[in-house]
């Protein structure tokens, strides 16, 4: 594995998320190998590799719905590496999953709505707090502004555009109040007119103090214009991981990754 100069990883403040030595075998196949990595609050990172390299799956062990052969991951300094996805999630990890997470059959504002209060707590019946139920709402009205969705809270999540549903997918982490936002590929399957919507919201979150994002992402401009860091994966394995500018320098990514898919997306 190679490091380039000025790897944010060595720095020594506690890092939002790091994973230790994170290895996976599926039969023979090691489709994740040793890979370790340190990711600090205020910084995103793209991590890309050609098709197969391995990323959906690092990403699956950092949320949960995998279990690594060896290695750890550790949220905020904790060892969450035997724990389920919902723990993750309660305790500030979110990520976007290719609209799965979305309710279809409720709408736009229940759906944020859902998640301000799983975040915040309590359940809202008729005993409830008007005043409590007025919070959850205005936080939730709050999230639907912010990724400019507020126009269409009544519409059914199932009746949005995919580009829409791709920023309501970001509200609902938004609502979550993650520190640490996954993206895979956030901007797929969108039209050229939703793109920068969506890539906006991530720019705005990644300003927010503090913010931890994690990016899977092919498409070279979008790496460009968001990505403090490049980590590539190869087969598994970590194979560069440093400042953008470094990383795609590197005769290693140029000859792994760059000459091909990353090249042909730019
Ligand atoms: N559940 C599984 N069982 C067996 N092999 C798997 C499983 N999940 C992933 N793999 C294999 O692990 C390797 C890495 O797959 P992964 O989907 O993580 O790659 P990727 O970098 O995300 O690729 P892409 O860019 O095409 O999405 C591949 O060879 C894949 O076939």
């Amino acid at each position: 594995m190679k490091t380039l100069p000025g790897d944010p990883a060595t720095s020594d403040r506690q890092p939002a998320l790091e994973t230790r030595g994170l290895t996976i075998r599926f039969g023979g196949h090691v489709a994740v190998s040793d890979v370790s990595a340190a990711f600090h609050a205020g910084t995103l990172t793209a991590i890309v590799g050609p098709n197969g390299a391995g990323k959906t799956t690092y990403f699956n062990l950092i949320s949960g719905q995998l279990r690594p052969t060896s290695g750890s991951v550790l949220l905020a300094g904790e060892d969450v590496t035997r724990t389920p996805p919902s723990h993750r999630t309660r305790h500030g990890m979110g990520r976007g999953f290719q609209l799965t997470n979305l309710f279809p059959g409720l709408s736009v504002q229940e759906n944020i709505r859902l998640a301000v209060q799983s975040r915040r707590g309590g359940r809202v019946n008729l005993t409830s707090m008007w005043s409590r139920h007025v919070a959850l709402i205005e936080r939730a009205d709050h999230c639907l502004n912010e990724v400019r969705l507020y126009d269409k809270r009544h519409a059914l999540a199932s009746s949005l555009s995919h580009g829409d549903q791709r920023k309501l997918e970001v509200g609902i982490l938004l609502a979550l109040e993650s520190e640490v936002f996954m993206f895979d590929e956030p901007t797929a399957g969108m039209s050229v007119d939703e793109v920068p919507v969506v890539l906006d919201l991530i720019q705005k979150i990644k300003q927010q103090k503090g913010k931890t994002i994690l990016l899977v992402e092919h498409k070279l401009d979008v790496i460009r214009s968001l990505a403090d860091r490049i980590v590539v994966l190869h087969n598994g394995c970590k194979v560069a991981d440093g400042r953008p500018e470094d990383v795609m320098a590197s005769a290693i990514v140029k000859e792994a990754y760059l000459g091909s898919k990353v090249a042909a997306h730019a």
